[in-house]
């Protein structure tokens, strides 16, 4: 077995918007990862509790800067070489995983370079420093490709790179810019897919350092000697797979075979038998190209590359198992119900998304519900039509509006559009037929001239009406501007024709500024029927209410037809009750007034009978308020009547009001049951929301009191006046005695 300590196995995972957590999860401490098992997926069984296969690694990448992966894998390993001992760092893993840009990144700005560069900086770093204590170092260096079962000599240019394993080339490097200049050079040698939107290698590369140390002040003149041989295996994958659409076939074949075989190889040296590692050796250049580098005693860094999604689940478990395989370790199954950082981390994630969504939702609700034609102003009422104009023309290639409200309105103005094109048909039509009328009445060659001039003015006309058609939607100012400057040229055309035409062109002045009123008007009173009939729900549930109306319902059509007609009625009954309460009120003071003429006169007649003792006469005064009290009473018996009936069929209304509520409301309940198996919780059927009921109760009250105040005042009244006339009799009566006595006592004496 490879000894573990000069074994480490990375795994980096290759970044991605889509990465699928579902099926592969990284343990806290960054080395061990999960991966579901694929049977379970295989039978698609949701409530079973996941099961993932764990793989046990030295380190795993994930965004980890390519300095930090650096950092991490090779500092002993240069260590190491310095001791004498031979070291691989290997790259592998599925196609378009990052292994070229881990080992070399040279295509990457310079602080994203890979591994080779940085050795090389180190190595002549290192190189220096052996230097000055007297170390002799030599760096050559030698740079190979293995394509299918051929090997190329990427120090070579094509065809002599077409080698053998004794015949490659090796070049001294002196400083860090020569070895540069060589891995460009074998860089640019390299066999490339050209179809792959990043240079993409279908085969191995092996860039070899091969260091040789000799120590000046020791006299053996021993010549320590080491490779280190920095691997980027081809990327293996399964054929067909979406990856690696530009590879064919053989290139997949091989590179899975090369894999195949290394892992081969790590397996028969585990069982340290020297003529399976011989012979497996063979097997593959490549493998003997590493040759005494590839022992147990050789530092080795594996770097596998995995790519976290659904598709490539198969590849990735190949890649991990590769990578304990080499590392000598098994994997293991184990269950994991959660991961808990992961699944609080996807938890917080759904959360904010959730959020997101309801914000927008309740966005969408507002833009689709809101009905914006109360608050619309009259410059976007004119803008609106300007822009469907210009659409219709063909001015403009796309109607931009901004909610629902707007599209109704583009569609109210459509409609007019419409309706006026077609009256304009009409009137053509009848126009043509007329004339084709007129033509064949007339004989005369004046007649035919004259059928010839109207012809001809129908060219024209219709010219003017295709723009006049455009005019529906332009503001009355334009339109007027326009029939202006037409009728300059219109001296051609007959008076009548002129006049039909003013009187078009009012219509459509008039039917376009009306317009924005009506779609004013309608909206507004659709709009005020549907918040009458809300039931009292709790704001939450005022989506459900939303589509609950929006919704193709025809029951809650009717419902609205039955309130509206109801409302009508009701609005109508309560004016004449209004009526009738300002009639009553008149009548009230009218019959006050003739009870008040009717006291005066009584009095009067009282105090005659009383002072001159002529007996009873009924003047013609009393008479008249007699009869004038008479007919007011009768008609205030009338008016209070109606006032009464009004009440009670008014009550009757806002009863059916309130009815035809309580079913909606029913039938809401209904509909959120059904739709969203939603139960509205605790909520009464509301009250009916009409001032009517308010106002009229105001007024029954006002009333009351209005007439209890002056039923008070009367009779103080009356109380007041009947006292100071008795006293008043009572006086004379006294004055009288008086004046009688004292006139006896003056004829006495
Ligand atoms: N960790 C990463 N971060 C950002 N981009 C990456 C990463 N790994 C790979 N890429 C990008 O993915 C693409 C493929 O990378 P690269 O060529 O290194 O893959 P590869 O495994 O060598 O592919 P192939 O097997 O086809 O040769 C490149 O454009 C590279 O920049």
């Amino acid at each position: 077995m490879v000894e573990k300590k000069y074994t480490k196995i990375y795994f980096r995972l290759l970044p991605s918007e889509t990465m699928a957590w579902d099926y592969l999860k990284i343990l806290d401490d960054h080395k061990t990862i999960y991966i579901r098992c694929l049977q379970e997926l295989n039978k698609a069984k949701e409530s079973v509790v996941p099961t993932f296969w764990t793989f046990h690694s030295d380190q795993v990448f994930f965004n980890h800067t390519q300095k930090e992966i650096y950092d991490t894998i090779t500092p002993d390993v240069l260590d190491n070489l310095s001791n004498g001992r031979d070291a691989i760092i290997m790259a592998y893993g599925q196609t378009g995983t990052g292994k070229s840009l881990t080992i070399n990144g040279l295509q990457n700005p310079f602080e994203n370079r890979g591994i080779l560069p940085r050795v090389i900086t180190d190595l002549f770093h290192n190189l220096n420093k052996e230097a000055s204590r007297n170390i002799k170092m030599c760096i050559q260096a030698s740079y190979v490709e293995f394509s299918r079962t051929n090997i190329y000599d990427l120090l070579q240019p094509y065809p002599n790179s077409l080698a053998s394993l004794k015949e490659i080339t090796k070049v001294k490097i002196r400083s860090e810019e020569e070895a540069l200049k060589i891995i460009f050079r074998g860089e640019g040698r390299k066999v490339f897919a050209e179809s792959a939107s990043y240079p993409s290698h279908s085969s191995s590369s092996i860039f070899t350092f091969y260091i040789n140390k000799k120590n000046l002040e020791m006299q053996d003149n021993a010549i320590r000697k080491c490779k280190l041989h920095v691997v980027d295996l081809a990327g293996a994958d399964t054929v067909g797979n979406f990856s690696c659409s530009f590879k064919n076939p053989y290139e997949i074949g091989t590179a899975n075979l090369a894999k195949t075989q290394l892992e081969q190889f790590f397996l028969v040296l585990c069982s340290q038998i020297p003529e399976q590692i011989k012979l497996r050796q063979k097997l593959n250049p490549m493998i003997q190209y590493l040759g005494d580098s590839l022992n147990n005693s050789s530092i080795l860094r594996l770097i596998g590359h995995i790519r976290v999604s659904r598709e490539d689940l198969l590849v990735t478990i190949s890649m991990l198992r590769f990578g304990e395989i080499i590392g000598g370790l098994k994997s293991m199954k184990c269950e994991v119900s959660i991961n808990k950082e992961v699944t609080q981390e996807r938890v917080e994630s759904l959360e904010r998304e959730l959020a997101r969504l309801k914000l927008e939702n309740t966005y969408n609700t507002i833009l689709m519900h809101q009905d914006l034609a109360k608050s619309l102003n009259e410059e976007r009422f004119a803008h609106i039509e300007r822009t469907v104009n210009e659409f219709l023309q063909n001015k403009i290639s796309h109607l931009t509006l901004m909610n629902v409200c707007d599209v109704n309105i583009a569609l109210e103005i459509l409609r007019m559009i419409y309706k006026k094109c077609e009256e304009e048909k009409k009137e053509v039509i009848v126009t043509k037929h007329s004339s084709t009328i007129g033509s064949h009445k007339a004989h005369s060659k004046s007649s035919r001239l004259s059928h010839k001039t109207s012809s001809t003015e129908t060219l024209p006309k219709e010219k003017t009406r295709s723009g006049s058609a455009a005019a529906v939607l332009k503001t009355p100012s334009k339109v007027g501007s326009q029939h202006e400057t037409g009728s300059k040229t219109k001296s051609r055309t007959s008076s009548s024709s002129l006049l039909k035409r003013a009187s078009a062109t009012k219509r459509k002045s008039s039917s376009s500024a009306s317009l924005y009123d009506k779609t004013r008007e309608k909206s507004k009173s659709k709009q005020s029927f549907e918040t009458a009939l809300m039931p009292q729900i709790p704001p939450e549930y005022h989506e459900a209410w939303q589509a609950y109306v929006t919704d193709k319902n025809d029951e809650f059509s009717r419902f609205q037809h039955f309130y509206e007609k109801n409302e009508t009625v009701a609005k109508n009954l309560y004016r004449t009750y209004l009526n009738d309460l300002d009639r009553l009120r008149e009548i009230s003071s009218r019959v006050e007034k003739h009870k008040h003429d009717l006291f005066l006169a009584r009095m009067t007649r009282e105090f005659q009978r009383a002072n001159i003792d002529k007996g009873e006469t009924v003047s013609e005064f009393e008479k008249c308020s007699t009869s004038q009290l008479e007919t007011s009473q009768q008609e205030q018996l009338e008016v209070q009547e109606s006032v009464l009936r009004c009440q009670t069929e008014l009550k009757a209304y806002i009863n059916a009001c309130k009815e035809i509520k309580r079913d909606v409301k029913r039938h809401f309940d209904l509909f959120c049951k059904e739709k969203y198996n939603l139960e509205i919780p605790g909520l009464e059927p509301c009250e009916p929301a009409m001032d009517i009921v308010a106002t009229l109760a105001q007024e029954e009250e006002k009333m009351v009191k209005e007439v209890q105040a002056q039923d008070d005042n009367h009779e103080m009244c009356e109380i007041k006046r009947f006292e100071r006339f008795k006293n008043l009799i009572e006086y004379e009566k006294r004055r009288k005695r008086l004046y009688q006595m004292k006139h006896r006592e003056w004829v006495v004496y």
